[in-house]
């Protein structure tokens, strides 16, 4: 199996390293290219075998997967040098949300599906999300999700949910380690606790509490039942998070779905006019 892979820039890296890491592939099986030379030579310096290409068509040609790890308005651009060399055969993944299966089809004569990484991935862990396109045969989907599964759990989501999902499994750690960041930081300023002892206790919490929800047979509700001990600390501390965080989700939902609306329309500009 050969792989190739368009931008190796922070989540093109994260999932080259993780594939490697976890054994699904050999540097030998990888062909990389990125904009800026220097990203993919460094790359190619460290996984002895990598093949550091020298355009985005030599990455593409004649690899069984493309994946496509360049931001939304760059995606034109990449998919106009690569057309030449794409095979009917080829499955060529993009991992990013506002480019729609329908644009990718429109434009490439190949199997086309789209899986959103996180950078949980990095440590072989998390999801990633797979909406697969309508060329992808059954045996495609099942090929490509075992993959992805030696670096994650791999999770098939409708398109129309691709952005809550992609909040949910993508975004949200960023969003909780803000969460954990503020929180460090008000124990330091309120106790005198290092900000190093502090980080420890709530790294280590975060990957117990990650555990239980996964394989610890807890839920969110049950997980927060089973530590309010009735008339006990953490229930005064939840009291108060219910009330100051009433609609901040809904809020936080809001602007992503927002953003997400803009970059929509600015990619559906990009696809249209070439159509045209
Ligand atoms: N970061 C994350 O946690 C996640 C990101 N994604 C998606 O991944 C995509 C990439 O994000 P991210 O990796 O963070 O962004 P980066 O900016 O870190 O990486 C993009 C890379 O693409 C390269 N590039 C740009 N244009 C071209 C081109 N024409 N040919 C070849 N290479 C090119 C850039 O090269 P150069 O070095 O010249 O800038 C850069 O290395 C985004 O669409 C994002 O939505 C999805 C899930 C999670
Ligand atoms: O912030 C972003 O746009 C990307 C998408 C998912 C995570 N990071």
């Amino acid at each position: 199996m050969k792989a190739g892979f368009i931008g190796t820039g922070s989540m093109g890296s994260i999932l080259i390293e993780a594939l490697i890491h976890s054994g699904a592939l050999n540097p030998e099986q990888i062909c990389a290219a990125n904009r800026t030379p220097g990203k993919v030579q460094r790359l190619a310096e460290t996984y002895a075998g990598l093949t550091a290409a020298s355009s985005n068509a030599e990455a593409a040609a004649g690899r069984d997967v493309v994946f496509l790890c360049v931001k939304p308005l760059e995606y034109m651009r990449v998919i106009d040098e690569i057309r030449p060399v794409i095979e009917p055969a080829q499955i060529v993944v993009s991992i990013t949300s506002p480019v729609l299966l329908k644009h990718l089809e429109d434009q490439l004569p190949c199997k086309v599906t789209k899986i959103i990484p996180s950078i949980t991935n990095y440590v072989l862990s998390g999801s990633t999300l797979c909406i697969h396109g309508e060329r992808m045969h059954p045996e495609d989907k099942e090929w490509i999700e075992n993959l992805l599964t030696h670096i994650s759990t791999p999770v098939r989501v409708s398109e129309a949910y691709t952005r809550i999902s992609s909040d949910l499994s993508s975004c949200a750690p960023a969003f909780l380690s803000f969460f954990l960041q503020k929180y460090i930081e008000a124990a330091v300023k309120e106790t005198g606790i290092s900000s190093e002892e502090a980080t420890i206790l709530a790294s280590e919490m975060t990957l117990g509490t990650g555990k239980l929800l996964t394989t610890g047979g807890f839920d969110p509700v049950s997980l927060q039942k089973r530590v309010r001990v009735p008339g006990g600390i953490t229930a005064e501390g939840l009291q108060l998070m219910e009330q100051d965080l009433d609609g901040m989700f809904n809020r936080l939902i809001g602007i992503t779905h927002a953003k997400y609306e803009e970059d929509l329309e600015k990619v559906e500009a990009v696809f249209t006019t070439k159509k045209q």
